[in-house]
């Protein structure tokens, strides 16, 4: 017996080790549980891996992500962490995929391929797309997240336990425009201004509001509005294009940024002070002055809502003359947040986490707008925040805490800042390793079908018990995801039509000798493609419409929801004729037999649970653009209600578990504040 083996087999029995060697697994994630996890089901001895991940390495990622060094930085994480681990076992294949998960060709026939599923993926949009391929396909899943020192492992089985889906998501933690735009309280808010308004405004794409506007006006809306938004879109026009045309020679270096500085913090915060109402009951915010900042002498007075003016020195940050919140807020990260005029002398700690005065920030301010502006002139079309970008995490540190001091709000070090924008609850490589591991002691049960073994399991911050595992829920009878009928046809989405697919799938066609389905399942019927309506009983005009003119292509799903809510919902995967279908042949397959979808459960009665454990959820990246991607509808009429089982938040008791956060708008000021004020609520890696 090799003794690379012989550990493995003594533990797993001849049995399952001898199935492993020919058992596929697909790993989606390579990094921070996907390296542990890559690891592990190579050592293990699983013999044929595929690995996709459609990132490449950041420096940011070597902390934890062992598979990679500083010299594969900006190399397919994929294809990097494959070559690293094949090294490990020579008797595995690992086939690297560097895409997108959610890509037409991972089709359900391509999912059907595994035998198990394993996720190690960081956000809401990929998982839920997983779980529903696995679901269609019939393959078993294992998810997982961690949070800091929280993680969790939950094995999915259709059928037999919950799905990802079963248990309601919580919303994502948004701000009111209002309070983005023009009267920030905390500092998140003014972090948030920078990076989703200010940084789309100046480096994003042009959107030319001008037309809205002018429909907005035919339309009657109110014409001093329009009139402002005018302005301010005008203004901004004007800086934008500051910042793309080449610096005069003579113009010093900051005369871009200077504009920029000019509109956002004297000019738009004037035209703010001049809506009087808004500030009967907060106090209004301070406009900045540049060449007041930069010599050194600008006065920060910021009046008080009652009309006191409470002055601030320029000097020293520590003075305390008792009088606003003010000063308090500039220098509330700690201590030595300063309103100075020169440099803050609170620079201990790393360079990173230094307190900056207001000086400091217009300094930081000018040298990342210059720098932002010469890449748009070196040709990048549009720059967005990502926080693992200097240029642009100076950006929107030193945009943030400008607007912070104006308004009195403390200010930020770049690191916090780094972790507020970032949506980052740092990463803990040894929970990430505990995840990994318990994720293939969950396979192990799937694969073995000793499904009474299977376990959701938590790494919980509890010294007393680490771990706890819970057994597995029944499905939510009431889940849009699990609780669907799966079926899948095969077609030429240019040639097939709505309408003969809807038919063909119920066995109303004429032409199809399948069993039929007559006087059985639906009668009438609303057909999505996920949130899109392209059909319902009285309204049927995209009915002869080709599948491909309505984008539904290879890949996505048509949903036929029973209009009396009687049947269950009928999930059909599109997917694409097999290579050798002749091209004269029928443009659609048909599945055999045709499904037949259940009588609906009644939706499970809520019953007192017991309390969650601890456990915590969110995000750490945004989800990248294509996730958000907006499908050009084809009229459609209305949206599809949630998963079409709309009352599954009220009707049904969550189990004790995870509660993975939406990815992308939860914006916390730390990551403490966040478990203490939400403890049902995690950071995922
Ligand atoms: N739709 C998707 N398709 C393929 N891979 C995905 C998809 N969404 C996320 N991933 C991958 O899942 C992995 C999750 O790993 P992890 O949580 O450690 O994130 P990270 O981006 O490596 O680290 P950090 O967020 O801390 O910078 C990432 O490598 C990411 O590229
Ligand atoms: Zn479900």
């Amino acid at each position: 017996m090799s003794g690379r083996s012989r550990h493995a087999r003594a533990i797993l029995g001849e049995e399952l080790y001898g199935r492993l060697s020919e058992t596929k697994v697909l790993l989606v994630g390579a990094g921070g549980i996907g390296c542990e996890l890559l690891k592990n089901i190579v050592l293990t001895g699983f013999g044929h891996i595929t690995l996709l991940d459609l990132d490449t390495i950041d420096l940011s990622n070597l902390n934890r992500q062992f598979l990679f060094r500083k010299k594969d930085i900006k190399q397919s994480k994929a294809m990097v962490a494959a070559k690293t681990a094949s090294a490990f076992n020579p008797n595995v294949k690992i086939t690297p995929i560097h895409a997108n998960i959610k890509e037409p060709q991972f089709d359900v026939e391509w999912f059907r391929g595994y035998d198990i599923v394993l996720n190690a993926l960081d956000n809401l949009d990929a998982r839920r797309h997983v779980n529903k391929m696995c679901m269609a396909a019939n393959v078993p899943l294992v998810e997982s997240g961690t949070a800091g020192y929280l993680g969790q492992v939950q094995p999915i089985l259709k059928d037999r336990a919950e799905c990802f889906d079963c248990v309601p998501k919580p919303t994502p933690k948004t701000f009111p425009v209002c309070t983005i735009r023009s009267t920030p309280s905390q500092p998140i808010h003014c972090i948030v201004w920078a990076k989703s308004y200010l940084m789309p405004q100046l480096f994003g794409e042009d959107e030319d509001s001008g037309s809205e506007l002018d429909e907005a006006e035919k339309q009657g809306e109110n014409a001093k509005e329009i009139a402002a938004l005018r302005k301010e879109a005008q203004a901004f026009k004007a800086v934008r294009a500051a910042l793309r045309s080449a610096p005069a020679e003579e113009a010093s270096s900051s005369s871009a940024a200077k504009l920029v500085f000019n509109k956002v913090f004297h000019g738009d915060i004037l035209n703010l002070l001049s809506m009087a109402d808004m500030w009967r009951s907060r106090a209004p915010p301070v406009p900045l002055d540049f060449d007041a900042i930069r010599a050194g002498t600008f006065v920060l007075n910021r009046p008080s809502q009652n009309g006191n003016t409470a002055s601030t020195a320029s000097g020293q940050a520590n003075s305390s003359n008792g009088s606003t919140s003010t000063e308090k807020a500039l220098n509330g990260n700690g201590a030595s947040t300063s309103t100075a005029a020169t440099p803050a002398a609170g620079g201990a700690g790393l360079k990173d986490q230094r307190a900056l005065s207001l000086q400091d920030n217009l300094e930081l301010f000018v040298s990342s707008t210059e720098r932002l502006a010469a890449r748009l002139r070196a040709g990048e079309d549009t720059i967005s925040f990502d926080k693992d970008d200097d240029d642009t995490l100076d950006f929107v540190t030193a945009a943030a805490n400008l607007r912070s001091a104006a308004y009195g709000i403390p200010g930020k070090s770049r690191w916090e800042v780094k972790e507020m924008a970032g949506n980052i609850i740092p990463a803990i490589a040894t929970t990430n390793a505990i995840i990994a591991g318990l994720i293939v002691l969950q396979a192990f049960h799937l694969l073995r079908r000793s499904y009474s073994s299977l376990r959701n399991v938590h790494v919980q911050f509890k010294p007393s018990m680490p771990l706890s595992a819970i057994a597995m829920c029944p499905p939510n009878p009431a889940c849009g995801v699990c609780r669907d009928t799966y079926t899948e046809i095969l077609c030429d989405p240019a040639r097939v039509t709505l309408k003969q697919v809807v038919d063909g799938v119920l066995g109303r066609g004429a032409d199809t000798d399948m069993d039929s389905n007559e006087g059985e399942g639906p009668e009438e019927v609303c057909v999505y493609e996920d949130k899109r309506v392209l059909s319902d009983p009285d309204w049927d005009d995209n009915d002869n419409r080709t599948l491909e003119s309505l984008n539904v292509t290879r890949g996505k799903f048509l949903s036929i929801v029973d209009e009396d809510g009687e049947y269950a919902t009928i999930q059909v995967a599109i997917g694409a004729l097999p290579p050798d279908h002749p091209a004269d042949g029928s443009a659609l397959i048909l599945p055999s037999p045709l499904p037949k979808p259940p009588r609906r459960q009644k939706p499970r009665v809520a019953t007192p649970s017991p309390p969650p454990p601890p456990t915590t959820t969110s995000k750490k990246r945004a989800a990248p653009d294509d996730e958000i991607e907006e499908i050009d509808a084809p009229s459609a009429k209305r949206a599809r209600k949630d998963e079409d089982a709309p009352n599954v938040a009220a009707s049904f008791t969550p189990s004790k578990k995870r509660r993975l956060e939406e990815d992308g708008l939860i914006m916390l000021d730390t990551a403490e504040e966040k478990i203490e004020e939400d403890p049902d609520v995690i950071e995922i890696d």
